[in-house]
């Protein structure tokens, strides 16, 4: 007799989905981005799901880590996380992050363990009938706002024709750009990705944006290619523009540095990006907003263990994204919807992926507003289209790539393209 909640197989799937050449400090998306599907079947049939990166190294991590989770339940997530932590026991690999090296290998287990956890919940909710908002805590919003992420950008991949975007790099093309978003999803918050030209350029654009957006939060993030000196130039000219400034210097103490003089908060998903990046950056109040990402932050509950340090040590709370695909949508939404204080617009990629271009079967998805509908529907609410998978998966196949690499595909380009920072 099969038993509920046992998990019989963990099947995971590299996909590859069409990107635009989107422009940052460390080079341009390549045509394809990569990602990783994961199921969790239960010997009673029912499946969870979950979403990662898909670069080779992360792959490897996943598949070590899934075969000891058979025969443990989908209500066992710390037996998970401890199985995901001891697979890395002999783990010499370097990478895999998924983020072109912008984030360090300190949360390497908790980005295994993610997928996993978010695949387990999925299953939970279906099983009990609850959508995985209610197995958080509970809906506190009914919807999610999200921010209009602006890229400067290419306006095609080199040799291919303009793609729907086409260029943007000067504040005209900007500004274009951001009312094509804003027109198709009415997102009340505007985010620039900085760090592609010297830095007065960019707070040129973000003053440009500030006319043509005048009721507009606006966020900059140049990656950490300035120095602090640099970073506090920028600051002071962006004082009462931007409601916070991302990840302007590397590393905590360049953060804490900047952050004494800024006149504004500073944010981060570089800096602070594990559990154990918190206590020093709190010591030297380095940064006063976490954006948060359940696939580095080791899944939804870690996600809010972090929203709760946040809340206890003052600091506000807001959400990263990449390149990604409609499951991860559907955990950042019920994340988000379940967290009290994760109440800035989140980041997310979603408007640099064709429409038609997903696993998920249609409809489950529903954006209004600005904001994504938290689905009600059992679990994440989302179901796999098996069709788009093997299409996506196929891509994957053809597609030649095995890991993210902006900077190799810059060079392509621009032979001198240096991904150094801080670079000004
Ligand atoms: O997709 C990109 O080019 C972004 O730069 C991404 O890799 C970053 O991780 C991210 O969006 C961020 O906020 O730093
Ligand atoms: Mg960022």
């Amino acid at each position: 007799m099969s038993r509920r909640g046992v998990i019989k197989d963990v099947v995971i799937t590299p996909v590859a989905f069409h990107d635009m050449p989107l422009l940052n400090s460390v080079g341009v998306h390549e045509p394809w981005a990569l990602r990783s599907i994961i199921e969790i079947v239960c010997e009673d049939g029912t499946y969870g799901l979950g979403e990662s990166y898909g670069d080779s190294t992360h792959l490897g991590r996943l598949e070590r880590a899934a075969g000891p989770i058979k025969g443990l339940t989908v209500y066992d997530t710390n037996a998970i996380h401890k199985i995901c932590v001891e697979s890395l026991t002999d783990d010499r690999s370097t990478g895999g992050d998924g983020m072109a090296g912008m984030v360090t290998t300190a949360s390497v287990a908790d980005k295994v363990f993610s997928p996993f956890e978010v695949a387990c919940l999925d299953i939970q909710g279906k099983l009990a009938g609850l959508p995985v908002s209610q197995l958080l805590g509970g809906r506190v919003r009914d919807s999610v706002q999200y921010s209009a992420y602006l890229f400067y950008k290419w306006g095609g991949h080199p040799g291919e024709p303009d793609d729907e975007y086409g260029p943007a790099l000067d504040p005209a093309g900007l500004i274009k750009q951001a009312h094509k978003i804003i027109d198709e999803f009415g997102f009340k918050a505007i985010k620039l990705k900085g760090g592609v030209y010297p830095p007065a350029q960019e707070v040129e654009a973000i003053k440009e944006l500030r006319k043509a957006f005048p009721d507009l939060p606006l966020r900059l993030d140049p990656n950490a290619a300035w120095t602090v000196e640099t970073s506090k130039w920028v600051a002071n000219e962006l004082k009462g523009i931007v409601e916070y400034l991302e990840d302007p210097a590397p590393e905590i103490e360049g953060m804490a540095a900047v952050a004494k003089d800024a006149p504004m908060p500073l944010a981060t998903n570089m800096a602070v990006v594990a559990f154990s990046h918190l206590p020093p950056s709190i010591l030297q109040n380095a940064v006063q907003v976490v954006l948060s990402d359940h696939h580095f932050w080791g899944g939804l509950r870690r996600s809010q263990t972090l929203a709760s340090i946040c809340a206890i040590w003052g600091m506000r709370l807001s959400m990263h994204s990449n390149s990604h695909l409609g499951i991860s949508l559907a955990a950042m939404t019920h994340l988000a919807s379940a967290t009290p204080n994760l109440d800035y617009a989140c980041d997310t990629h979603w408007p640099w992926k064709r429409r038609d271009e997903d696993v998920i079967a249609d409809g489950a998805l529903k954006w209004a507003d600005g904001a994504l509908v938290v689905p009600t529907a059992p679990g994440l609410g989302v179901e796999l289209d098996r069709a788009k998978l093997a299409q996506l998966h196929q891509n994957y196949l053809d597609c030649g790539l095995t890991k993210r690499d902006d900077t190799t595909y810059m060079r392509k380009f621009q032979p001198d393209f240096s991904p150094k920072i801080p670079k000004w």
